[in-house]
């Protein structure tokens, strides 16, 4: 990796000073009505690096930077300096003032509105209107090329992969008011819903901000990009700062360990099920971006899916939980033909669906743990939600089975995303399901939990589930599945298992490249 740095060219905002730290934090913390965000914490980062900021769910990630970017007010006493000046924290103008961008998780753009609009959105574009006149697009144009962007600033942003959307909000978030200053841009988890394949064109554009001498500050629980993208780790563990080291110095062991305070073992890999009884038979499936697939699960096995993005496999569980209208095909289950007309007819059936956008479609923001994880299997005689003690009780081995720590009594809205992914497992964990589908059931989740995430779902498939999940990260598929369909243009083309399951195969299979090695079994 290349890991030179160079240092910002001419002023920067306000007058910025070349050789100062491109952010200096001294004494912050953040205490939330529940307890402590964040202790003491102190960050240098020099200007024209990539800083990764690490840590397991909850130890403080996104209240660092929404403190940075002005959406929380810190405890008082905290000091910070972007580039020699002082920055006022808690201040979402002077974090602006300062040359601080953020690109979040939610991305904050429309995707109904083509690029142009997107680009204008919330800048100091004079619009005429929603409608792209042609002076904007060719200010959009400018905006796009100036940083080596290559995308039509007519196409609306729904067209586009997410990678891309990604893209144009960096470019959004770095506008064209003053391109010769230097920033420091924060990305929150940019690659959470990004392909592997994909990331390369974030990190080609990362590359060139840094040698344009801007300063990136990087989330993301994925350990091979930090080794990747990143000259420097900051590690947070319980909201304090335990280590500010060059990844140079580090090794994946020594930073999991860094990040958890503990080591993690391997799991055991996946088996061949030839012989298990068939659980559910799915044949000549068609519907959204599925052209046609058929699929087997067998009882006690672990599938994996995946393919690229418009390939169908994030389709194909939709389909199978009724959540997206089917046009053909038909569902077996236990070798009974079963009609399945939406998600409750499938929990009915005894398949439960854990989509991956938690937020809009998994949970209920407002409500608390117990109520979020309950919430399929309300009991049936009574007529009325268990009583609360009985409901706790009930509750309370999930969340230790995924590691949540906090009351079930908290409301979900109160923990951090990877916290809220587990309680959304816990959930459909709980239902004692036959056929598990799960999509992306690790997005967001550290290290330590995802090796949990793993354990409970062998553990699942040991006591007789199906196991259907979709990952867009080979590491994952070939450690975690006894066997991988990957899809590609709607159908299922590749089935990897044993000897053939192999992080290798699992990319070429997904570009639609032929295996090497042992041939697909
Ligand atoms: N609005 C809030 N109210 C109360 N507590 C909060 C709030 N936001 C965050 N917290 C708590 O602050 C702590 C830090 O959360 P934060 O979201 O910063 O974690 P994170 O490191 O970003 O985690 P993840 O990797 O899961 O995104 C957690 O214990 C969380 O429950």
């Amino acid at each position: 990796m290349d890991v030179t740095t160079s240092a910002p060219r001419g002023a920067g905002p306000r007058g910025a000073s070349a050789s100062a730290p491109a952010l200096k934090v001294q004494g912050l913390s953040k205490t939330f009505p529940g307890g402590k965000g964040l202790r003491d914490v102190d960050i240098e980062i020099a200007p024209g690096t990539v800083r990764a900021l690490l840590g397991q769910n909850g130890c403080g990630k996104s209240t660092f930077i929404k403190v940075l970017a002005g959406v929380y007010q810190p405890d008082a006493g905290a000091t910070a300096e972007v580039l020699g000046n002082e920055l006022s924290l808690g201040s979402s103008r002077g974090a602006r003032e300062a040359g601080l961008r953020f690109i979040h998780q939610d991305l904050g753009l429309i995707s109904t509105l083509d690029v142009t609009d997107n680009l204008s959105l919330g800048s100091s574009y004079a619009n005429t209107g929603w409608l792209s006149g042609s002076r904007e697009r060719r200010r959009a144009q400018r905006l796009l090329d100036r940083y080596g962007i290559e995308i039509d600033v007519r196409q609306r942003l729904d067209h586009l992969s997410p990678a891309e959307q990604t893209l144009v909000a960096i470019a959004r978030a770095l506008g064209d008011d003053d391109s010769s200053a230097p920033r420091l841009i924060v990305l929150d988890e940019p690659t959470a819903a990004l392909q592997s394949a994909e990331v390369a064109l974030l990190f080609g554009l990362i590359e060139r901000l840094k040698a344009e001498g801007n300063t990136v500050m990087y989330v993301s629980h994925r350990l091979d990009e930090v080794f990747a993208i990143a000259d420097d780790v900051t590690v947070l563990r319980d909201g304090a700062v335990v280590a500010n080291r060059p990844v140079a110095e580090l090794d994946h062991d020594s930073l999991v360990e860094l990040i958890l305070g503990r080591t993690v073992e391997g799991i055991e890999p996946g088996q061949v099920h030839r012989d298990a009884p068939i659980v559910l038979e799915a044949r000549d499936l068609c519907g959204a971006t599925v052209e046609t697939a058929d699929l087997t699960l067998g009882r006690g096995e672990i599938v994996g899916i995946t393919g690229l993005l418009g390939s169908g496999y994030e389709d194909l569980l939709f389909l199978l939980a009724g959540a997206k209208p089917r046009e053909r095909g038909t569902i077996e289950l236990d070798g009974q033909l079963v009609e399945i007309a939406d998600p409750h007819a499938a929990v009915g059936h005894g398949i439960a669906f854990a989509p991956a956008d938690r937020k809009r479609l998994s949970s209920i923001q407002g409500w608390s743990l117990r109520e979020n994880i309950t919430l399929p299997r309300v009991p049936t005689g009574a007529g009325r939600w268990l009583g609360g003690r009985a409901e706790h009780r009930d509750v309370k081995p999930w969340l230790e089975l995924v590691r949540v720590r906090h009351s079930a009594n908290s409301l979900l809205s109160t923990l951090s995303g990877g916290n809220q992914q587990r309680v959304v497992l816990a959930r459909w964990l709980r239902i004692d399901a036959k056929v598990l589908l799960l999509q992306e059931p690790t997005s967001g989740v550290d290290t330590g939990a995802k090796h949990d995430i793993y354990v409970a779902l062998r553990e699942a498939a040991a006591g007789g589930a199906a196991v259907l999940f979709s990952s867009s990260d080979p590491e994952e598929l070939a450690a975690v599945a006894d066997r991988v369909i990957v899809m590609s243009d709607g159908a299922v083309t590749t089935e990897l298992s044993g000897g053939s399951l192999t992080v290798d195969n699992l990319i070429r299979a997904s570009l639609a490249v032929a295996p090497q090695g042992e041939r697909a079994s």
